[in-house]
């Protein structure tokens, strides 16, 4: 199954709580972009520039493991993950997801995980697994999100939710629905519920409602 959606709406999250109700793993595809920035920014590489960023992909092997309670990535013993949510990586990543080298690097590395899993992310229901089970995309407004943001992070709302604008707008392309995904506005909603109807909306597919 997939779970799609825009930034911080809560995808990790509702991801981890229904894998861990299902008993499968879950896949964050948004880490490996992420991982691929942070290697461009170590090497300093133009984050524009396909070739160079490549080349420091190719120099540093990850392993994405899909813990349910929350994935983790490696690079060889280094734990990467506390800095895959650096404010660096936030504004340097959608620069990194639009080359189509660097999809096809993560793509590949989502592909090689056995079923079942929970696959996270923006086109995952799309383009990744068109044939999956059951698809959800999840959104809130700008405020909603940059609220719940502020409460992991010491920035204030307002930068925030310029931020996560400006992010949506830049990953636009690769966001869109798919046209058969459940779409859950979480903004009413706390994440006990959300993961309630995602529950749901897989358990009426299974029933083939
Ligand atoms: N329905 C909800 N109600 C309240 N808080 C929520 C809800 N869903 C998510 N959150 C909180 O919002 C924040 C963002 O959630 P999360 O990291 O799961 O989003 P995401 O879509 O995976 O983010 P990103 O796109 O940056 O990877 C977290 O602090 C999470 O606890
Ligand atoms: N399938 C995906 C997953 C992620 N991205 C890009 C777009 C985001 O800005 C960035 C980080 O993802 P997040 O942690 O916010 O889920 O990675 C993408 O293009 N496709």
């Amino acid at each position: 199954m997939t779970i799609d959606g825009v930034a911080a709406s809560g995808k990790s999250s509702v991801s981890s709580g229904v894998a861990r109700a299902l008993g499968i793993p879950y896949l964050s595809s948004g880490l490996l972009y992420r991982a691929a920035t942070l290697f461009a920014l170590e090497d300093h590489a133009d984050l524009s520039d396909q070739g160079a960023v490549l080349a420091a992909l190719g120099t540093h092997p990850v392993r994405l493991e899909p813990l349910a309670e929350g994935n983790r990535v490696w690079q060889n013993g280094r734990d990467l993950t506390p800095e895959l949510h650096s404010t660096r990586v936030d504004h340097g990543v959608s620069a990194i997801a639009v080359l189509p080298g660097v999809r096809a690097w993560v793509n590949e590395q989502l592909r090689q995980v056995p079923p079942p899993f929970v696959a996270e992310g923006r086109d995952m229901g799309t383009n990744v697994f068109p044939h999956a089970g059951a698809k959800f995309y999840l959104t809130a407004s700008p405020r909603v999100r940059a609220r719940r943001r502020a409460q992991e992070r010491p920035e204030d709302v307002d930068a925030i939710e310029a931020a996560l604008i400006r992010r949506d707008d830049l990953d636009r392309v690769q966001s869109a629905p798919a046209a058969d995904a459940v779409v859950i506005d979480t903004g009413p909603l706390d994440l006990d519920g959300v993961i309630g109807k995602v529950l749901a909306g897989v358990q009426r597919h299974r029933a083939g409602q």
